[in-house]
């Protein structure tokens, strides 16, 4: 019962369709039945009609002759009798016989307001003459008919509305069953069909056969469910985009690069959290301002509009700009960033807006002008050193040659100095030379220059002068600074120098030939006496005395087996452990005594002898170490020095490889040291050599690193493997703040480049310690040993029991 009212009540409200197909079935089949019926009833009527119509015929043909007869023979028992016969015949109510002239007989009775319908026929005697005897009129009575319509109707309206309404229901159930539940099934799906509800679908309550497979429910069904499909996949598509959006939007936020997007005019719509910790602008008040604008403060207005007018160009042009900038922080504090930007293209390619990517170089930019100020000028008294002066010389060569002007060349010598710094201590030796290079600057002009060329040496360039008789000037008021006594540990100490003068053009166009005319110019001073100047002659030009003679014994010193290898251990930093040692050269020559390496190889470069000289280092090198390997059981590596004129030598490679043939050690345990400056020199030839040697399996290291012109890029292009950080930066780590965090930096540098770090010149255990901390992997330096002779080493490798195992 339950059920059944549910139903109904499921029927009543839920099916609404189900109603009006109701209502329409019943108008359409009551309207059709009504018709049909109203057509049968007609043709019922219009045939009952014709029935009593014929029946009336039947009358005139079955009695008009026999009542013709009664009538002529005047029996009127037999005309009554006929008469009720036909009164007898169904419907016929009443009977009027006119008989001729003028009587009548009438019989039955018309009910009042009756429907009748009448014929009337003659009655003929038929003699030998036609004669008229009278007229019957026969009526017939409707009622009959119209009642028995009348019935018919009220059968027909009921049973065709029962039918009708039976009929009606079964189809509404059956479309009720069949269809109407399953859209109201889909109805209700789709009602609650929402992004948060794709996980059911759209099924059913019906036999999954073939037919049903297959029709218009079906149909719906499925492109329901595709539909839902598809939802599901473009739902699961936006939550992924949704989730990567989030993570480039934090990685983006989170980046340790300042990050600025532009929109396609260039107004800045979004800036990163890095970016406001860059620059102190906040996000919100930079939002719609060009990015040139925010730190216009850093330059001024038309090199600002003119930096990014070539951003544009160059980014619509090639893509992508990117470079090193001066920008102003909110504070007004400036700083270097390095800029890249690049267009923000949509799927066509189209830019629809810009990045810009920014980092903080400060650092890098101030470790990069250290270095090069490194590079350029001496450490100790802050002059230009020789490759600065050397640039210099060119420049003012170039612009004597414009303006026709002359160039005064000074060399400049300490007479006494290896004494005092030999006897005094270092110390004294350096407060020497920085207390001379001040009295020589005092001496000058702005445009000159008087740089350090290394040890006791200055030079002094006089650009734009009208006469050489100005040098003379010069070199008298600097001889006149030297007079007065210097204060070295508290004692006064009398300095005198010596001056070459050459000058351009008289004695030479080019720069080289000026230095070394000068330079023999200084030596003639020093022969004449000490605190004395000389001008060039042409008969200078066989040099000095000197060089010529320590050529010549440089030459004999070879076959003469003067020559000598000192070895200094290279040792782990950390544990001190022995990892290879540097080959030195020292030349015993009998008349000279100990000659160290700084004052015959730069000879021997010029000469060329450093080619035999170096052949030898490398063969006798080679050899120790497989010799050090018997004693220690370990495989000690070796350090031999390249000096460029030998690294320029075609042959060069092939002499490697044949000492390490001839000796039989392996490639990886000699490694060749070579300057920065080497490197710089001659790109070509130098990276071919170098990748020669590299192949070969042999180590490579850049020597003296900091000194030359340390552009950090070579390091990426060429196969080292080693950096030897210069002793000029390790002796000072404890003291110079700047020191210690630019070794810091090429320590980090370095291990980013997959290099390994030599600390050259480590003195002190504290700066061990340092460079422990720093993580540098090996160390050189009195503090483990001095460059020591052949069996000292030997010696020391036979007691140093922390060697490599
Ligand atoms: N103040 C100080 N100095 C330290 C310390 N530890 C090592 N040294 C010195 O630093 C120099 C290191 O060699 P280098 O930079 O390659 O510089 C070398 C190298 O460029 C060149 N040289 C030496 N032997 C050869 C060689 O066989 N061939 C070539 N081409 N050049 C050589 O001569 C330069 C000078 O050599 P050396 O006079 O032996 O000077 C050596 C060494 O004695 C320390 O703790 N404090």
């Amino acid at each position: 019962m339950q059920k059944l009212s549910t139903r109904l009540q499921r029927f009543r409200t839920g099916s609404p369709l189900s109603f009006r197909l109701l209502a329409w079935i019943l108008l359409f089949s009551s309207a059709f039945t009504l018709i049909a019926s109203a057509i049968q009833l007609y043709s019922d009527y219009s045939k009952d009609l014709l029935r009593i119509d014929n029946r009336m015929l039947v009358v005139e043909t079955g009695y008009a002759s026999s009542l013709a007869r009664s009538l002529w023979a005047l029996d009127q028992k037999l005309l009554q009798t006929q008469m009720e016969g036909i009164l007898s015949l169904p419907d016929i109510v009443h009977l009027r016989l006119r008989i001729e002239p003028d009587s009548e007989l009438v019989m039955g009775e018309v009910p009042p307001e009756a429907q009748t319908t009448s014929h009337s026929f003659d009655l003929i005697h038929q003699g030998d003459e036609m004669f008229k005897l009278g007229e019957l009129t026969v009526t017939a009575d409707l009622d009959r008919v119209y009642s028995e319509m009348e019935r018919k109707v009220g059968v027909i309206l009921v049973t065709q509305f029962f039918k009708t309404f039976l009929v009606s229901i079964l189809i509404i159930w059956i479309f009720q069953y069949f269809v109407a539940r399953h859209l109201s099934t889909m109805a209700n799906y789709a009602r609650h069909f929402s992004l948060s509800n794709l996980a059911e679908p759209l099924k059913l309550d019906r036999p999954d056969t073939p037919l049903n497979r297959r029709d218009e429910l079906a149909q719906v069904t499925d492109a329901f469910n595709q539909m839902r499909d598809r939802l599901n996949e473009d739902v699961a598509r936006q939550e992924r985009d949704a989730a990567q959006i989030r993570k480039f939007s934090k990685a983006i936020e989170q980046s340790p690069s300042s990050v600025l997007i532009c929109d396609r005019q260039w107004r800045i719509e979004f800036a990163n959290q890095k970016f406001t910790q860059l620059t102190g602008h906040d996000a919100q008040d930079i939002i719609g301002k060009h990015p040139g604008a925010i730190s216009e403060t850093s330059m001024d207005h038309r090199e600002n509009r003119h930096l990014w007018q070539s951003i544009r160009l160059q980014v619509q042009r090639v893509g992508v700009w990117q470079g090193e900038v001066n920008s102003v922080r909110r504070n007004g504090e400036r700083f270097w960033e390095q800029l890249i930007v690049t267009p923000i293209k949509d799927s066509k390619g189209e830019a629809t807006g810009y990045l810009i990517l920014g980092e903080d170089i400060s650092i890098r930019k101030r470790y990069e002008q250290q270095l090069l100020r490194q590079a350029n000028y001496d450490i100790l008294t802050g002059l230009p050193n020789r490759m600065l002066a050397l640039d210099r010389l060119k420049l003012a060569l170039a612009q004597a040659r414009r303006e026709n002007s002359l160039v005064g060349v000074m060399f400049l010598d300490l007479d006494n100095f290896k004494h005092i710094n030999d006897t005094m201590g270092h110390d004294a030796g350096d407060n020497l030379l920085i207390e001379a290079a001040r009295r020589i600057s005092s001496c000058l002009r702005g445009t000159s220059t008087v740089a350090r060329l290394g040890g006791d040496e200055f030079l002094v360039i006089l650009p734009g002068l009208t006469g050489g008789d100005a040098t003379s000037q010069v070199a008298e008021r600097i001889l006149k600074t030297f007079e007065p006594a210097y204060l070295l540990n508290n004692q006064e100490v009398f300095v005198t120098t010596s001056i070459g003068i050459a000058v351009f053009p008289t004695d030479s166009d080019n720069s080289g030939n000026l230095l070394q005319h000068a330079d023999a110019a200084m030596y003639q001073a020093k022969h004449k006496g000490k605190s004395s100047y000389a001008h060039f002659v042409p008969e200078m030009t066989e040099v000095s005395h000197d060089r010529l003679q320590m050529e010549s014994r440089m030459r004999r010193a070879l076959d003469q087996n003067e020559f000598e290898l000192y070895f200094q251990p290279i040792v782990q930093t950390d544990t001190g452990a022995l990892s290879s040692a540097e080959a030195l050269i020292r030349w015993n020559s009998p008349s000279m005594g100990m000659v160290m390496p700084d004052r015959f190889i730069p000879l021997a470069e010029e000469t060329g002898l450093i080619i035999p000289i170096g052949e030898w280092v490398l063969q006798e090198a080679c050899h120790k170490a497989m010799k050090w390997r018997e004693i220690t059981g370990t495989n000690v590596g070796v350090s031999v020095n390249v000096s460029p004129r030998q690294f320029r030598d075609p042959n060069f490679s092939d002499i490697v490889l044949k000492a390490l043939e001839s000796s039989g050690l392996e490639a990886e345990y000699l490694e060749l040291e070579i300057t920065e400056r080497l490197i710089l020199d001659n790109t070509i030839e130098t990276a071919e050599i170098l990748k020669h040697l590299d192949q070969a399996g042999i180590r490579l290291s850049v020597d003296d690193f900091g000194t030359g012109y340390s552009a950090l890029s070579y390091l990426k292009s060429y196969p080292f493997d080693t950096l030897k950080i210069d002793k000029s930066f390790v002796q000072d780590v404890l003291k110079e703040q700047d020191d210690a965090s630019l070794v810091r930096a090429i320590i980090n540098m370095a291990h980013s480049l997959g290099l390994r770090v030599i600390a050259e010149g480590v003195e002190e255990e504290a700066q061990t310690h340092f460079l422990q901390h720093e993580g540098c992997d090996y160390s050189q330096g009195y503090f483990y040993s001095r460059p020591v002779p052949e069996e000292a080493f030997e010696k020391w490798l036979r007691t140093n029991h922390r060697a490599k195992a």
